[in-house]
Protein backbone atom coordinates (compact mmCIF):
# COMPACT_ATOMS: atom_id res chain seq x y z
CA UNK A 1 0.00 0.00 0.00
CA UNK A 2 1.35 3.54 -1.45
CA UNK A 3 1.74 5.81 2.05
CA UNK A 4 2.53 9.29 2.07
CA UNK A 5 4.48 11.66 4.39
CA UNK A 6 1.77 13.09 7.38
CA UNK A 7 3.33 16.60 6.88
CA UNK A 8 4.07 17.67 3.25
CA UNK A 9 1.73 14.32 1.13
CA UNK A 10 4.50 12.77 -0.67
CA UNK A 11 4.43 9.25 -0.99
CA UNK A 12 6.88 8.39 1.33
CA UNK A 13 8.71 4.81 3.34
CA UNK A 14 10.03 6.46 6.24
CA UNK A 15 7.95 4.96 9.35
CA UNK A 16 7.71 6.34 13.05
CA UNK A 17 9.94 3.72 14.66
CA UNK A 18 7.56 4.04 17.48
CA UNK A 19 4.14 3.74 16.20
CA UNK A 20 4.72 2.07 12.94
CA UNK A 21 1.56 3.79 11.78
CA UNK A 22 2.76 7.22 10.36
CA UNK A 23 5.76 7.74 7.27
CA UNK A 24 7.29 10.65 6.29
CA UNK A 25 9.82 11.61 3.27
CA UNK A 26 12.60 12.15 5.61
CA UNK A 27 13.70 13.12 9.36
CA UNK A 28 12.89 16.54 9.07
CA UNK A 29 9.17 16.50 8.71
CA UNK A 30 9.30 13.57 10.96
CA UNK A 31 10.55 16.02 13.88
CA UNK A 32 8.53 18.78 13.01
CA UNK A 33 5.35 15.80 13.12
CA UNK A 34 6.58 15.04 16.72
CA UNK A 35 6.61 18.48 17.67
CA UNK A 36 3.16 19.36 16.74
CA UNK A 37 1.10 16.43 18.94
CA UNK A 38 2.60 13.16 17.21
CA UNK A 39 4.74 12.74 20.19
CA UNK A 40 1.13 12.73 22.66
CA UNK A 41 -0.41 9.37 19.89
CA UNK A 42 2.49 8.16 18.92
CA UNK A 43 2.69 4.14 20.15
CA UNK A 44 -0.72 4.33 21.12
CA UNK A 45 -2.05 2.34 18.18
CA UNK A 46 -0.79 0.50 14.89
CA UNK A 47 -2.86 -0.16 11.73
CA UNK A 48 -2.54 -4.12 10.51
CA UNK A 49 -4.17 -5.78 8.15
CA UNK A 50 -5.92 -9.42 7.88
CA UNK A 51 -8.59 -11.30 5.95
CA UNK A 52 -11.14 -10.56 8.27
CA UNK A 53 -11.17 -7.35 8.98
CA UNK A 54 -8.92 -5.94 6.02
CA UNK A 55 -7.25 -3.19 7.83
CA UNK A 56 -7.77 -2.48 11.47
CA UNK A 57 -5.95 -1.13 14.28
CA UNK A 58 -4.79 -2.58 17.40
CA UNK A 59 -3.07 -1.38 20.83
CA UNK A 60 0.53 -0.96 20.27
CA UNK A 61 0.47 -0.40 24.10
CA UNK A 62 -1.95 -1.00 27.18
CA UNK A 63 -4.62 1.56 26.70
CA UNK A 64 -6.68 2.66 30.28
CA UNK A 65 -10.41 3.62 30.45
CA UNK A 66 -11.59 6.94 29.07
CA UNK A 67 -7.95 7.65 27.29
CA UNK A 68 -8.02 9.47 23.90
CA UNK A 69 -6.78 7.12 21.43
CA UNK A 70 -7.03 9.79 18.39
CA UNK A 71 -7.99 13.18 17.80
CA UNK A 72 -8.98 14.18 13.81
CA UNK A 73 -10.19 16.92 12.11
CA UNK A 74 -12.66 15.56 8.91
CA UNK A 75 -10.91 15.41 5.21
CA UNK A 76 -14.88 16.62 3.91
CA UNK A 77 -18.14 16.84 5.44
CA UNK A 78 -21.50 17.86 5.01
CA UNK A 79 -24.91 17.13 4.26
CA UNK A 80 -26.41 13.18 3.54
CA UNK A 81 -27.26 11.60 0.22
CA UNK A 82 -30.96 12.63 1.67
CA UNK A 83 -31.61 15.68 3.62
CA UNK A 84 -33.99 17.90 5.26
CA UNK A 85 -32.66 21.42 3.93
CA UNK A 86 -29.64 22.14 5.29
CA UNK A 87 -26.99 25.37 5.31
CA UNK A 88 -23.70 23.88 2.76
CA UNK A 89 -21.97 26.96 5.37
CA UNK A 90 -22.74 25.80 8.84
CA UNK A 91 -24.34 22.54 8.21
CA UNK A 92 -27.50 23.93 10.06
CA UNK A 93 -31.07 22.37 9.09
CA UNK A 94 -33.07 25.62 7.95
CA UNK A 95 -36.04 26.57 9.61
CA UNK A 96 -37.52 29.75 7.92
CA UNK A 97 -38.49 32.77 10.26
CA UNK A 98 -42.13 34.37 10.45
CA UNK A 99 -40.54 37.30 8.17
CA UNK A 100 -40.03 34.37 5.29
CA UNK A 101 -41.24 32.78 2.57
CA UNK A 102 -38.75 30.95 1.14
CA UNK A 103 -34.54 30.30 2.39
CA UNK A 104 -32.27 32.54 2.05
CA UNK A 105 -30.07 31.41 -1.20
CA UNK A 106 -26.86 32.12 -2.21
CA UNK A 107 -25.97 35.17 -4.35
CA UNK A 108 -24.33 33.10 -6.33
CA UNK A 109 -25.53 29.08 -7.17
CA UNK A 110 -28.65 29.38 -5.46
CA UNK A 111 -28.02 26.80 -2.76
CA UNK A 112 -29.80 27.59 0.90
CA UNK A 113 -27.68 28.80 3.33
CA UNK A 114 -28.90 30.32 6.77
CA UNK A 115 -27.53 33.79 5.74
CA UNK A 116 -25.36 35.93 3.92
CA UNK A 117 -22.43 35.40 6.13
CA UNK A 118 -22.70 31.61 5.06
CA UNK A 119 -21.81 32.11 1.33
CA UNK A 120 -18.01 32.86 2.30
CA UNK A 121 -17.92 29.73 4.54
CA UNK A 122 -15.27 27.54 4.11
CA UNK A 123 -16.51 24.42 3.31
CA UNK A 124 -18.93 26.22 0.61
CA UNK A 125 -17.13 28.60 -1.50
CA UNK A 126 -14.91 26.19 -3.67
CA UNK A 127 -18.23 24.20 -4.57
CA UNK A 128 -20.19 27.49 -5.18
CA UNK A 129 -17.61 29.35 -7.50
CA UNK A 130 -17.54 26.02 -9.51
CA UNK A 131 -21.20 25.91 -9.41
CA UNK A 132 -21.62 29.46 -10.20
CA UNK A 133 -19.00 29.12 -13.49
CA UNK A 134 -21.40 25.77 -14.46
CA UNK A 135 -24.55 28.30 -14.09
CA UNK A 136 -25.88 25.52 -12.57
CA UNK A 137 -29.13 26.95 -10.20
CA UNK A 138 -30.30 24.91 -7.09
CA UNK A 139 -34.22 23.95 -7.39
CA UNK A 140 -34.65 23.84 -3.83
CA UNK A 141 -37.56 25.73 -2.45
CA UNK A 142 -39.60 25.79 1.10
CA UNK A 143 -42.77 24.83 0.10
CA UNK A 144 -44.70 25.32 3.61
CA UNK A 145 -46.82 21.57 3.27
CA UNK A 146 -43.68 19.82 2.71
CA UNK A 147 -41.46 21.30 5.94
CA UNK A 148 -38.37 19.19 6.86
CA UNK A 149 -38.88 17.15 3.60
CA UNK A 150 -35.72 15.31 2.55
CA UNK A 151 -34.51 16.51 -0.46
CA UNK A 152 -32.21 14.20 -2.73
CA UNK A 153 -30.59 16.90 -4.47
CA UNK A 154 -27.61 16.87 -1.39
CA UNK A 155 -26.37 13.72 -2.78
CA UNK A 156 -23.90 15.86 -5.07
CA UNK A 157 -22.24 17.84 -2.48
CA UNK A 158 -19.81 15.44 -0.46
CA UNK A 159 -18.95 13.75 -3.54
CA UNK A 160 -18.51 17.31 -5.63
CA UNK A 161 -16.34 18.35 -2.17
CA UNK A 162 -13.70 15.29 -2.47
CA UNK A 163 -13.33 15.91 -6.43
CA UNK A 164 -12.30 19.54 -5.78
CA UNK A 165 -9.44 18.32 -3.09
CA UNK A 166 -7.47 16.88 -6.17
CA UNK A 167 -6.84 20.19 -7.14
CA UNK A 168 -7.32 22.08 -3.40
CA UNK A 169 -5.36 18.86 -1.54
CA UNK A 170 -3.46 16.31 -3.57
CA UNK A 171 -2.58 14.70 -0.35
CA UNK A 172 -6.03 14.42 1.44
CA UNK A 173 -8.00 12.89 -2.10
CA UNK A 174 -4.85 10.54 -2.65
CA UNK A 175 -5.90 9.31 1.31
CA UNK A 176 -9.70 9.04 0.24
CA UNK A 177 -9.34 7.50 -2.74
CA UNK A 178 -6.74 4.90 -0.56
CA UNK A 179 -10.08 3.98 1.44
CA UNK A 180 -12.02 1.23 1.04
CA UNK A 181 -15.30 1.42 -1.05
CA UNK A 182 -16.65 -2.13 -1.89
CA UNK A 183 -17.77 -0.96 -5.61
CA UNK A 184 -17.99 -3.88 -7.28
CA UNK A 185 -20.44 -5.27 -4.90
CA UNK A 186 -22.31 -2.07 -4.75
CA UNK A 187 -22.82 -1.20 -8.82
CA UNK A 188 -25.56 -3.06 -9.18
CA UNK A 189 -27.95 -1.68 -7.11
CA UNK A 190 -30.84 0.10 -7.59
CA UNK A 191 -28.71 2.98 -5.30
CA UNK A 192 -25.82 2.84 -8.14
CA UNK A 193 -27.87 2.70 -10.55
CA UNK A 194 -29.42 6.05 -10.07
CA UNK A 195 -26.11 7.83 -8.66
CA UNK A 196 -25.25 6.77 -12.74
CA UNK A 197 -27.54 8.55 -13.73
CA UNK A 198 -27.67 11.74 -11.27
CA UNK A 199 -24.39 11.75 -9.95
CA UNK A 200 -22.19 10.86 -12.70
CA UNK A 201 -24.08 12.87 -15.31
CA UNK A 202 -24.06 15.96 -12.58
CA UNK A 203 -20.34 16.25 -12.37
CA UNK A 204 -19.67 15.87 -16.08
CA UNK A 205 -22.31 17.03 -18.19
CA UNK A 206 -23.70 19.76 -15.96
CA UNK A 207 -20.31 20.68 -14.28
CA UNK A 208 -18.08 19.91 -16.94
CA UNK A 209 -15.39 17.65 -14.29
CA UNK A 210 -15.24 15.49 -17.74
CA UNK A 211 -11.40 14.50 -16.21
CA UNK A 212 -13.16 12.33 -13.60
CA UNK A 213 -14.69 9.34 -15.46
CA UNK A 214 -17.93 6.75 -14.43
CA UNK A 215 -15.96 4.87 -12.31
CA UNK A 216 -13.99 7.29 -10.25
CA UNK A 217 -17.01 9.34 -9.55
CA UNK A 218 -19.05 5.90 -8.34
CA UNK A 219 -16.18 5.33 -6.53
CA UNK A 220 -15.78 8.13 -4.62
CA UNK A 221 -19.62 7.91 -3.70
CA UNK A 222 -18.85 4.01 -2.83
CA UNK A 223 -15.82 5.41 -0.01
CA UNK A 224 -18.23 7.59 1.22
CA UNK A 225 -20.72 4.81 1.98
CA UNK A 226 -18.00 2.70 3.18
CA UNK A 227 -16.30 4.77 5.58
CA UNK A 228 -18.20 8.11 6.57
CA UNK A 229 -19.33 8.95 10.23
CA UNK A 230 -22.54 10.80 11.20
CA UNK A 231 -21.93 13.51 12.82
CA UNK A 232 -24.47 15.46 14.91
CA UNK A 233 -23.17 18.96 15.34
CA UNK A 234 -23.08 20.09 18.94
CA UNK A 235 -26.31 22.01 19.76
CA UNK A 236 -27.69 21.76 16.51
CA UNK A 237 -30.40 19.22 15.11
CA UNK A 238 -29.04 18.71 11.94
CA UNK A 239 -27.25 15.28 11.23
CA UNK A 240 -24.18 15.53 8.12
CA UNK A 241 -21.65 13.13 7.29
CA UNK A 242 -17.90 13.22 7.16
CA UNK A 243 -15.10 11.32 6.52
CA UNK A 244 -12.35 10.58 9.14
CA UNK A 245 -9.55 8.89 7.52
CA UNK A 246 -7.49 7.59 10.44
CA UNK A 247 -10.80 6.79 11.99
CA UNK A 248 -11.58 4.87 8.91
CA UNK A 249 -8.87 2.10 9.84
CA UNK A 250 -10.59 1.10 12.76
CA UNK A 251 -12.80 -2.09 12.55
CA UNK A 252 -16.92 -2.93 13.96
CA UNK A 253 -17.66 -4.68 16.79
CA UNK A 254 -21.54 -4.67 17.85
CA UNK A 255 -19.74 -4.47 21.42
CA UNK A 256 -16.89 -1.70 20.96
CA UNK A 257 -14.05 -0.91 23.11
CA UNK A 258 -14.13 2.53 22.26
CA UNK A 259 -16.95 5.71 21.80
CA UNK A 260 -16.39 8.49 19.54
CA UNK A 261 -17.69 11.96 20.09
CA UNK A 262 -17.63 15.61 17.79
CA UNK A 263 -16.53 18.32 19.03
CA UNK A 264 -17.79 21.93 18.38
CA UNK A 265 -15.37 22.23 15.03
CA UNK A 266 -16.03 18.65 14.08
CA UNK A 267 -12.97 17.12 15.55
CA UNK A 268 -13.39 13.52 16.19
CA UNK A 269 -12.50 11.97 19.20
CA UNK A 270 -11.85 8.25 19.80
CA UNK A 271 -12.20 7.23 23.67
CA UNK A 272 -11.23 4.25 25.62
CA UNK A 273 -14.30 2.35 26.96
CA UNK A 274 -12.68 0.07 28.81
CA UNK A 275 -8.88 -0.89 29.21
CA UNK A 276 -7.64 -2.06 26.19
CA UNK A 277 -4.97 -4.42 26.60
CA UNK A 278 -1.72 -4.44 24.10
CA UNK A 279 -2.27 -6.17 20.73
CA UNK A 280 -6.00 -6.36 21.17
CA UNK A 281 -8.17 -5.10 18.55
CA UNK A 282 -9.47 -1.46 19.04
CA UNK A 283 -12.68 -1.26 17.55
CA UNK A 284 -15.84 1.14 17.31
CA UNK A 285 -19.59 0.28 16.37
CA UNK A 286 -21.11 1.29 12.89
CA UNK A 287 -24.55 0.80 13.69
CA UNK A 288 -26.15 1.21 17.06
CA UNK A 289 -26.12 -1.32 19.63
CA UNK A 290 -29.40 -1.19 20.81
CA UNK A 291 -30.53 -2.91 17.71
CA UNK A 292 -31.18 -6.09 17.44
CA UNK A 293 -29.14 -8.70 15.45
CA UNK A 294 -31.35 -9.07 12.96
CA UNK A 295 -31.46 -5.57 11.89
CA UNK A 296 -27.86 -4.75 12.73
CA UNK A 297 -26.62 -7.23 10.32
CA UNK A 298 -29.30 -6.24 8.08
CA UNK A 299 -27.41 -2.47 8.13
CA UNK A 300 -23.60 -3.79 7.70
CA UNK A 301 -24.89 -5.57 4.82
CA UNK A 302 -26.52 -2.96 2.91
CA UNK A 303 -24.50 0.07 4.19
CA UNK A 304 -21.08 -1.90 4.67
CA UNK A 305 -20.69 -4.51 2.72
CA UNK A 306 -19.91 -7.47 5.33
CA UNK A 307 -21.30 -9.78 7.81
CA UNK A 308 -20.58 -9.19 10.98
CA UNK A 309 -18.95 -12.48 13.10
CA UNK A 310 -18.20 -11.22 16.71
CA UNK A 311 -18.97 -12.58 19.24
CA UNK A 312 -22.65 -11.03 19.85
CA UNK A 313 -23.65 -11.69 16.36
CA UNK A 314 -22.58 -15.30 16.48
CA UNK A 315 -24.71 -16.23 19.76
CA UNK A 316 -28.21 -15.97 19.05
CA UNK A 317 -29.00 -15.30 22.39
CA UNK A 318 -27.21 -12.06 22.20
CA UNK A 319 -24.76 -12.49 25.03
CA UNK A 320 -27.46 -14.13 27.13
CA UNK A 321 -29.83 -11.31 26.79
CA UNK A 322 -31.96 -12.87 24.40
CA UNK A 323 -32.21 -9.25 22.68
CA UNK A 324 -34.01 -10.44 19.69
CA UNK A 325 -35.94 -13.02 20.87
CA UNK A 326 -39.87 -13.42 21.83
CA UNK A 327 -41.46 -15.70 24.52
CA UNK A 328 -42.50 -19.01 22.52
CA UNK A 329 -46.65 -18.39 22.26
CA UNK A 330 -47.12 -22.59 22.54
CA UNK A 331 -44.93 -23.46 25.80
CA UNK A 332 -45.20 -19.94 27.79
CA UNK A 333 -41.98 -21.02 28.63
CA UNK A 334 -38.91 -21.18 26.31
CA UNK A 335 -38.00 -18.04 24.39
CA UNK A 336 -37.94 -18.41 20.62
CA UNK A 337 -33.75 -17.57 19.00
CA UNK A 338 -32.36 -17.76 15.42
CA UNK A 339 -31.16 -21.55 15.11
CA UNK A 340 -28.40 -20.17 13.21
CA UNK A 341 -27.59 -16.52 13.70
CA UNK A 342 -25.16 -15.63 10.99
CA UNK A 343 -27.91 -16.63 8.57
CA UNK A 344 -30.22 -14.21 8.06
CA UNK A 345 -32.97 -16.72 6.41
CA UNK A 346 -32.75 -19.51 9.09
CA UNK A 347 -36.01 -20.38 11.13
CA UNK A 348 -36.44 -19.48 14.90
CA UNK A 349 -37.15 -22.28 17.58
CA UNK A 350 -38.42 -22.73 21.16
CA UNK A 351 -35.64 -23.53 23.21
CA UNK A 352 -37.92 -25.60 24.90
CA UNK A 353 -40.60 -27.13 22.43
CA UNK A 354 -38.70 -26.64 19.55
CA UNK A 355 -41.91 -24.28 18.30
CA UNK A 356 -40.71 -22.81 14.92
CA UNK A 357 -41.03 -19.76 13.34
CA UNK A 358 -39.82 -18.51 9.94
CA UNK A 359 -37.25 -15.47 10.01
CA UNK A 360 -39.24 -13.12 7.69
CA UNK A 361 -42.58 -13.94 10.41
CA UNK A 362 -40.12 -12.23 12.89
CA UNK A 363 -38.73 -9.65 10.88
CA UNK A 364 -42.84 -8.73 10.11
CA UNK A 365 -43.11 -8.67 13.64
CA UNK A 366 -40.48 -6.28 14.27
CA UNK A 367 -41.51 -4.11 12.17
CA UNK A 368 -45.16 -3.93 13.21
CA UNK A 369 -43.79 -3.31 16.31
CA UNK A 370 -41.54 -0.21 15.34
CA UNK A 371 -44.57 1.05 13.78
CA UNK A 372 -46.45 1.15 16.85
CA UNK A 373 -43.68 2.34 18.60
CA UNK A 374 -42.99 5.28 16.32
CA UNK A 375 -46.94 5.77 17.04
CA UNK A 376 -46.61 6.41 20.49
CA UNK A 377 -47.14 10.11 21.75
CA UNK A 378 -43.72 11.70 22.56
CA UNK A 379 -45.19 13.61 25.51
CA UNK A 380 -47.31 10.70 27.01
CA UNK A 381 -45.02 8.08 29.48
CA UNK A 382 -48.45 6.39 30.20
CA UNK A 383 -48.84 5.32 26.30
CA UNK A 384 -45.29 3.66 26.71
CA UNK A 385 -46.29 1.69 29.98
CA UNK A 386 -49.46 0.76 28.21
CA UNK A 387 -47.31 -0.90 25.49
CA UNK A 388 -45.48 -2.48 27.91
CA UNK A 389 -48.21 -4.16 29.80
CA UNK A 390 -49.83 -5.01 26.18
CA UNK A 391 -47.23 -6.93 25.07
CA UNK A 392 -45.86 -8.52 28.70
CA UNK A 393 -46.73 -12.09 27.10
CA UNK A 394 -44.74 -11.43 23.82
CA UNK A 395 -42.04 -9.65 24.71
CA UNK A 396 -39.52 -10.32 27.30
CA UNK A 397 -38.18 -7.69 29.95
CA UNK A 398 -34.84 -7.75 28.00
CA UNK A 399 -36.24 -7.84 24.26
CA UNK A 400 -35.04 -4.85 22.41
CA UNK A 401 -38.87 -3.09 22.01
CA UNK A 402 -39.00 -3.67 25.46
CA UNK A 403 -35.63 -2.21 26.06
CA UNK A 404 -36.18 0.79 23.29
CA UNK A 405 -39.27 1.67 25.57
CA UNK A 406 -37.81 1.83 28.43
CA UNK A 407 -34.84 4.05 27.45
CA UNK A 408 -37.73 6.21 26.11
CA UNK A 409 -39.62 5.69 29.63
CA UNK A 410 -36.40 6.96 31.25
CA UNK A 411 -36.21 10.22 29.00
CA UNK A 412 -39.68 10.63 28.92
CA UNK A 413 -40.30 11.16 33.25
CA UNK A 414 -38.53 14.39 34.76
CA UNK A 415 -39.28 16.14 31.41
CA UNK A 416 -42.69 16.49 30.14
CA UNK A 417 -45.13 18.38 31.15
CA UNK A 418 -47.07 16.77 33.88
CA UNK A 419 -44.36 14.22 34.92
CA UNK A 420 -41.23 16.95 35.63
CA UNK A 421 -39.74 15.91 38.72
CA UNK A 422 -40.95 18.21 40.97
CA UNK A 423 -44.66 16.58 39.90
CA UNK A 424 -43.47 12.94 40.06
CA UNK A 425 -45.00 11.04 42.43
CA UNK A 426 -43.03 8.82 44.61
CA UNK A 427 -43.59 5.87 42.76
CA UNK A 428 -42.80 7.53 39.52
CA UNK A 429 -39.75 8.55 40.86
CA UNK A 430 -39.15 4.54 42.03
CA UNK A 431 -40.00 3.79 38.66
CA UNK A 432 -37.51 5.91 37.16
CA UNK A 433 -34.60 4.72 39.53
CA UNK A 434 -36.30 1.23 38.33
CA UNK A 435 -35.61 1.83 34.51
CA UNK A 436 -32.38 3.40 35.02
CA UNK A 437 -30.62 0.56 36.47
CA UNK A 438 -32.11 -2.37 34.71
CA UNK A 439 -30.88 0.07 31.38
CA UNK A 440 -27.73 0.35 33.33
CA UNK A 441 -27.13 -3.87 32.99
CA UNK A 442 -27.96 -3.79 29.47
CA UNK A 443 -25.50 -1.26 29.01
CA UNK A 444 -22.67 -3.34 30.59
CA UNK A 445 -23.24 -5.69 28.12
CA UNK A 446 -23.35 -3.91 25.08
CA UNK A 447 -21.69 -1.32 25.58
CA UNK A 448 -19.22 -2.14 28.56
CA UNK A 449 -17.52 0.70 30.10
CA UNK A 450 -17.18 4.11 29.98
CA UNK A 451 -19.56 4.55 27.71
CA UNK A 452 -22.11 7.74 26.76
CA UNK A 453 -25.05 5.42 27.43
CA UNK A 454 -23.59 4.36 31.29
CA UNK A 455 -23.04 7.87 31.53
CA UNK A 456 -26.18 9.15 30.62
CA UNK A 457 -27.86 6.99 32.28
CA UNK A 458 -25.95 7.57 35.65
CA UNK A 459 -26.89 11.45 35.68
CA UNK A 460 -30.84 10.42 35.62
CA UNK A 461 -30.45 7.93 38.13
CA UNK A 462 -28.16 10.25 40.47
CA UNK A 463 -30.99 12.73 40.07
CA UNK A 464 -33.75 10.69 41.02
CA UNK A 465 -31.87 9.05 44.08
CA UNK A 466 -31.39 12.76 45.16
CA UNK A 467 -34.94 13.90 44.74
CA UNK A 468 -35.79 10.29 46.57
CA UNK A 469 -33.66 10.93 49.65
CA UNK A 470 -34.57 14.41 50.30
CA UNK A 471 -38.06 13.35 50.17
CA UNK A 472 -37.89 10.68 52.52
CA UNK A 473 -35.72 12.56 54.83
CA UNK A 474 -38.40 15.49 54.73
CA UNK A 475 -41.13 13.13 55.56
CA UNK A 476 -38.82 11.76 58.29
CA UNK A 477 -38.88 8.95 56.65
CA UNK A 478 -34.71 8.64 56.81
CA UNK A 479 -31.93 10.17 59.85
CA UNK A 480 -29.86 12.74 58.68
CA UNK A 481 -26.84 10.56 58.72
CA UNK A 482 -28.70 8.05 56.67
CA UNK A 483 -29.76 10.74 54.07
CA UNK A 484 -26.28 11.80 54.25
CA UNK A 485 -25.56 8.15 53.29
CA UNK A 486 -27.74 8.29 50.63
CA UNK A 487 -26.35 11.27 49.06
CA UNK A 488 -22.75 10.59 49.08
CA UNK A 489 -24.06 7.13 46.99
CA UNK A 490 -25.49 9.78 44.43
CA UNK A 491 -22.49 11.75 44.59
CA UNK A 492 -20.34 8.56 43.60
CA UNK A 493 -22.45 7.88 40.52
CA UNK A 494 -22.07 11.50 39.64
CA UNK A 495 -18.79 11.74 39.77
CA UNK A 496 -18.48 8.39 37.55
CA UNK A 497 -20.96 10.12 35.33
CA UNK A 498 -18.63 13.34 35.50
CA UNK A 499 -15.35 11.10 34.30
CA UNK A 500 -17.14 9.54 31.14
CA UNK A 501 -18.76 13.20 29.98
CA UNK A 502 -16.50 15.79 31.14
CA UNK A 503 -15.11 15.37 27.70
CA UNK A 504 -17.71 16.70 26.01
CA UNK A 505 -17.92 20.49 25.87
CA UNK A 506 -21.50 20.50 25.51
CA UNK A 507 -22.05 18.56 29.10
CA UNK A 508 -19.51 20.71 30.90
CA UNK A 509 -21.70 23.50 32.37
CA UNK A 510 -24.71 20.35 33.29
CA UNK A 511 -22.01 18.60 34.93
CA UNK A 512 -20.86 21.54 36.64
CA UNK A 513 -24.18 22.47 38.11
CA UNK A 514 -24.64 19.30 39.09
CA UNK A 515 -21.93 18.75 41.71
CA UNK A 516 -22.16 22.02 42.94
CA UNK A 517 -26.14 21.00 43.96
CA UNK A 518 -25.19 18.32 45.30
CA UNK A 519 -22.41 19.39 47.39
CA UNK A 520 -24.77 22.18 48.93
CA UNK A 521 -26.69 19.00 49.56
CA UNK A 522 -24.62 17.53 51.31
CA UNK A 523 -23.61 20.32 53.63
C1 LIG B 1 -14.32 1.88 7.51
S1 LIG B 1 -13.67 0.55 6.63
C2 LIG B 1 -12.44 -0.05 7.73
C3 LIG B 1 -11.10 -0.19 7.04
C4 LIG B 1 -11.03 -1.27 6.00
N1 LIG B 1 -10.90 -2.58 6.62
C5 LIG B 1 -9.87 -1.04 5.04
O1 LIG B 1 -9.06 -1.96 4.85
O2 LIG B 1 -9.81 0.05 4.49
C6 LIG B 1 -15.00 -0.56 6.76
C7 LIG B 1 -14.77 -1.89 6.09
O3 LIG B 1 -13.87 -2.69 6.86
C8 LIG B 1 -14.30 -4.05 6.87
N2 LIG B 1 -14.69 -4.41 8.25
C9 LIG B 1 -14.71 -3.58 9.31
N3 LIG B 1 -15.11 -4.24 10.41
C10 LIG B 1 -15.34 -5.51 10.05
C11 LIG B 1 -15.79 -6.68 10.74
N4 LIG B 1 -16.08 -6.66 12.02
N5 LIG B 1 -15.90 -7.83 10.03
C12 LIG B 1 -15.61 -7.86 8.70
N6 LIG B 1 -15.21 -6.77 7.99
C13 LIG B 1 -15.06 -5.62 8.65
C14 LIG B 1 -15.49 -4.11 5.95
O4 LIG B 1 -15.04 -4.41 4.66
C15 LIG B 1 -16.03 -2.70 5.99
O5 LIG B 1 -16.80 -2.34 4.89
Amino acid sequence: MVQFCAVCGVSAVLKCGGCKNIVYCGKEHQKVHWKSGHKNLCKIYEITSNDKFGRHCIASRDIKQNEIILREQPLVLGPKVVSPALCLGCNQNLELTEMQTDFFKCSKCKWPLCSKNCEKSKFHVAECNLLYKSNYQCQISYVAAEKGKKESAYCTIVPLRILLLKNENPTGFKEFMNLEDHLDQRINTPLYKILKLNLVSFVRNVLGLVEFDERTILKVAAILDTNSFEVRPLKQQSKIRAVYTKASMFSHDCVPNTRHIFTENYEMLLVATVDIPKGSVINVTYTQPLKNTLDRQEHLKQAKCFECSCMRCSDPTELKTYFGAINCSRCKTGKIISTDSSNLTSVWKCEICDHEIAAKQIKWGNTALQTEIASLNKNDPMEFEQFLVKYAETLHPLNCHVIQIKYALTQLYGNVRGFMLSEMTDAAIQRKINLCEELLKVAEIFEPGASRFRGLLLLDLQECLTVQTKREFNNDLLTKENAQAQLVESMNLLQEAVSILKIESAMQSILEDRVKNLAFELE
